[in-house]
């Protein structure tokens, strides 16, 4: 299986001396093209450090990430703006919608910025999935925080960008709205053949992965086994 992401000795360490903290200590991980892998483990234990590197908003201190064929580490800030616009579909848990635009504004908002083309069957395909045709024209504001969540979710899958980061999307969400934006993300990745990362502490949402993977003190532990896990350094 080809791996659309590959992590390989990553490290970045914050502050100096006995107050340093090792937020990726050491990071190998291939990511597989179209699946479905959720990144868990507890606060602190390096998630959102490693989303960062992946989705290009952050150097490491030494190591390679590898997206799709392009090192991250060789680009200059603005190579990575590009690369961030036209590469990967963000979905934050506070939805990250901009308020005075409208729906469907918004959800366009990410194929204007990177001057690409509309494909209006898409648009109208996708929103249908979402069920958000009907709102094309409300502001964010006017949506259910699961409604909001839907939206991002359709500018995600706009970009075509075939790989989505999902940073705790079902965080500010009840727990049957999670359920439904869950199943609708996970259906319209597999439908648009996107590689979903998520970043979740819910170990129900791991549930649905086709990979869980565990950080534990800034390293990745690979399930081997039912509730056994190893280091992969
Ligand atoms: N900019 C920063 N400056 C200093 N320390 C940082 C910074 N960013 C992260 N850290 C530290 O690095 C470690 C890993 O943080 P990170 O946010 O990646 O963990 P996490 O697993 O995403 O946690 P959470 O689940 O609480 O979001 C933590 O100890 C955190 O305090």
């Amino acid at each position: 299986m080809e791996s659309i992401i590959k992590v390989r000795d990553l490290k970045k360490f914050y502050g100096k001396g006995e107050s340093q903290v090792k937020a990726l200590n050491g990071v190998n991980l291939n990511i597989e093209k179209g699946k479905f892998t959720v990144i868990t483990g507890s606060s602190g234990s390096g998630k959102t450090t490693l989303f960062n590197m992946i989705g290009g908003l952050d150097y490491p201190d030494s190591g390679s990430v590898v997206v799709d064929n392009i090192e991250l580490k060789d680009m200059k800030e603005k190579q990575l703006a590009v690369f961030r616009r036209s590469k990967i579909g963000f979905i934050y848990q506070n939805y990250n919608l901009i308020p005075s635009l409208t729906i469907k504004e918004n959800i366009l908002f990410s194929v204007n910025l990177g001057k690409q083309a509309v494909d209006k069957e898409f648009f109208r395909e996708i929103t249908g999935f979402l069920k958000l045709e009907n709102r094309l024209d409300a502001y964010p504001g006017q949506l259910s925080g699961g409604g909001q969540q839907r939206v991002s979710i359709a500018r995600a899958l706009m970009l075509k960008s075939g790989i989505v980061l999902a940073d705790e999307p079902t965080g500010n969400l009840d727990s049957c709205t999670s359920q439904e934006v869950l199943g609708l993300l996970k259906s319209a990745a597999q439908t648009y053949r996107q590689t979903l990362v998520m970043i979740t502490h819910n170990l129900d949402i791991a549930q649905m992965a086709d990979r869980v993977v565990r950080m534990e003190d800034g390293q990745i532990l690979e399930r081997t086994g039912r509730m056994q896990w190893k280091t992969t350094i």
